[in-house]
């Protein structure tokens, strides 16, 4: 039976290099695949992965039809075996519900790629449609990690390092950005709902408000460590 999965998981957690796995194990098998994505950071068109790979794919951008297109694509006799989507938390909710149609309607399996939450820890649009329909949600294996080592699982946007929690939904962007630009950072939940960024946690064990340490003042004291 075809299915609608979604891959999610935070930024920078191998969605794009999974997808690209996925057309490169098919297509050497002789399937051919229809690739989609929404804003990619190497341009229009793109589908990228931080580890190098990149390749064409039809943009969806806004009010783009993905059931219409598949339908005319096959009836003029081309060929299409099953369809990844990337960036899948941009795109709107009815555009999910026509990845759904595909799978049902015109038997092809879907996946959907994409971050799960926003910045302020909300859902996008397309993830949330996607968790409501997809036959299947897989959070990807490897993990990305929090500055403390926890298991990232929020999305932070940074400004010169600190997190901001004001702005647009859709801003596209990279971690590991330089200092003064617009970034984001992964984080485990503790340290969002904290707003603890490396750089705050860093500027934290640096503060002369908590160190040194007086030892004379017992455990009360709080301490630098990596449960700030
Ligand atoms: N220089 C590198 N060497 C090995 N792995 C890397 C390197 N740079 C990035 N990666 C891997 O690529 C992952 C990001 O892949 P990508 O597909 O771009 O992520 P996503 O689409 O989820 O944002 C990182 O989590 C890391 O595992
Ligand atoms: C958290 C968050 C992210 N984005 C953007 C930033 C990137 O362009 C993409 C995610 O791409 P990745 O391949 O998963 O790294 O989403 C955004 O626009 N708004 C946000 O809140």
């Amino acid at each position: 039976m075809p299915e609608l999965v979604f891959f999610s998981g935070t930024m920078d957690c191998g969605k794009s290099t999974l997808a690209l796995q996925i057309e490169h194990n098919r297509s050497a098998r002789g399937l051919q695949g229809m690739i989609f994505t929404r804003d990619d950071r190497a341009g229009e068109g793109k589908l990228s992965s931080r580890l190098g790979l990149v390749t064409d794919a039809v943009e969806a951008a806004e009010g783009f039809d993905f059931y219409a297109y598949l339908v005319a694509h096959l009836s003029q006799g081309n060929r299409a075996d099953y369809v990844i989507v990337d960036e899948a938390q941009f795109l709107a909710g009815e555009q999910i519900d026509q990845l759904a149609r595909v799978v049902d309607d015109l038997e092809l399996d879907v996946f959907a790629f994409g971050i799960t939450t926003d910045f302020r820890s909300k859902l996008f649009p397309g993830s949330q449609r996607l968790v409501e329909l997809a036959d299947r949600v897989e959070v990807l294996q490897v993990e990305a990690l929090c500055w403390c080592g926890a298991r990232a699982t929020h999305n932070a946007r940074t400004i010169g390092g600190e997190m901001v929690v004001e702005g647009a939904q859709v801003v596209v962007g990279d971690v590991n950005q330089a200092p003064d630009e617009v970034g984001y950072e992964v984080l485990c939940r503790r340290h969002h709902r904290r707003r603890t960024t490396a750089a705050a946690a860093h500027a934290a064990a640096l503060s002369p408000d908590v160190l040194p340490v007086d030892p004379s003042l017992g455990d009360s004291v709080s301490r630098p460590s990596s449960r700030s």
